[in-house]
């Protein structure tokens, strides 16, 4: 599959030749995100709920950064902010070291040409009433990487073959609920890649799946970030994952990294009290999954 650069947005620039030698490619700068909290106004103020509090990483090409945390913590939050779903109420987002503001329209269908994101539940990100073809169809065309019905049908099938649904031309004309969860979710990241991005944005993308499939998703989400050179940020509650498909994990409580560093050392060696009490709740902490 082409991996060619899609940054062609007016507010982000190609990487110079060579690309950046750290290999970012999107990077957080101290994002803040407030939304109005619930119970109204406090002193003639609308009273904000801080859900994102100066939080900042680095997505690299080829590496997977994980975010962990307990429900509430922030994580999809953060999530939204870097595929641009939400404004951000203070700090940065820069594609290929250029600033992004908050995208709209034809701006934002570039952005979604190098960030796509996945998210968990593939019956909800799936429309029904669409065949797997018009799914991919509609992100080839957008993108422009398929034009014609022929061009349209063929990097389909192969966008199928990647994601090893086989006989692809079988799994072409089939509506959502023909697809078992783990095939959906496989649509999902064909349909991600035919954007041909440079960052997934992975929303505990295998938290809905019965557990003997999860690992066959994150095996395909591993294989394409090493094959395809993909930057991804792998958001989950499951830490035995983040230890096992990342190399970098941040910590998020109450909006705010507490920890980060090394998967194999923060997973560990946990040095926050809360990513030590993470651990404790975890089913098996110590779990490492075979590779
Ligand atoms: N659109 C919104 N309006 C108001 N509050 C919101 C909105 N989106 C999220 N929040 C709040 O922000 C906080 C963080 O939510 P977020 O979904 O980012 O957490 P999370 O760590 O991803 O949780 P989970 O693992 O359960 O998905 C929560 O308290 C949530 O209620």
């Amino acid at each position: 599959m082409n991996t060619v650069s899609t940054a062609n947005s007016s507010t982000t620039t190609p990487p110079a030749a060579g690309g950046d030698p750290d290999g970012v490619v999107l990077e957080a700068r101290s994002l803040v995100k407030e939304f109005r909290a619930a119970g109204g106004r406090r002193f003639g103020h609308a009273a904000t709920f801080r859900a994102v509090d100066d939080v900042s990483f680095e997505l690299r090409r080829g590496r997977t950064t994980a975010l962990v945390g307990q429900s509430g913590s922030g994580k999809s939050t953060v999530g939204r902010l870097m595929a641009q779903l939400h404004p951000l109420t203070s700090g940065e987002i820069l594609l290929d070291g250029q600033p992004v503001h908050a995208v709209r329209g034809k701006a934002f269908t570039r952005y979604c040409g190098s960030v796509q994101m996945m998210l968990q539940d593939p019956f909800a990100s799936l429309n029904p009433l669409h065949r797997v073809e018009h799914v991919l169809g509609r992100v080839l065309r957008i993108h422009g990487h398929a034009r014609t019905p022929e061009e349209v049908r063929e990097q389909s099938l192969a966008l199928l073959e990647r994601v090893n649904l086989r006989p692809s031309t079988r799994y072409l004309t089939r509506f959502p609920h023909e697809l078992s969860g783990g095939e959906r979710q496989r649509v999902s990241v064909a349909r991600a890649l035919a954007a041909q991005p440079r960052v997934l944005l992975a929303d505990e993308p295998v938290s809905m799946l019965d557990v003997t499939i999860r690992r066959e998703i994150l095996d395909l989400i591993d294989t394409l970030r090493r094959e395809e050179r993909i930057a991804v940020l792998y958001i989950t509650h499951d830490l035995g994952s983040a230890r096992a498909y990342s190399e970098e994990t941040l910590v998020m409580y109450h909006g705010k990294v507490v920890e980060r560093g090394p998967s194999e050392q923060v997973i560990s060696d946990p040095q926050h009290e809360y990513t030590q009490r993470l651990l404790a709740a975890s089913p098996d902490p110590a779990r490492r999954l075979a590779r």
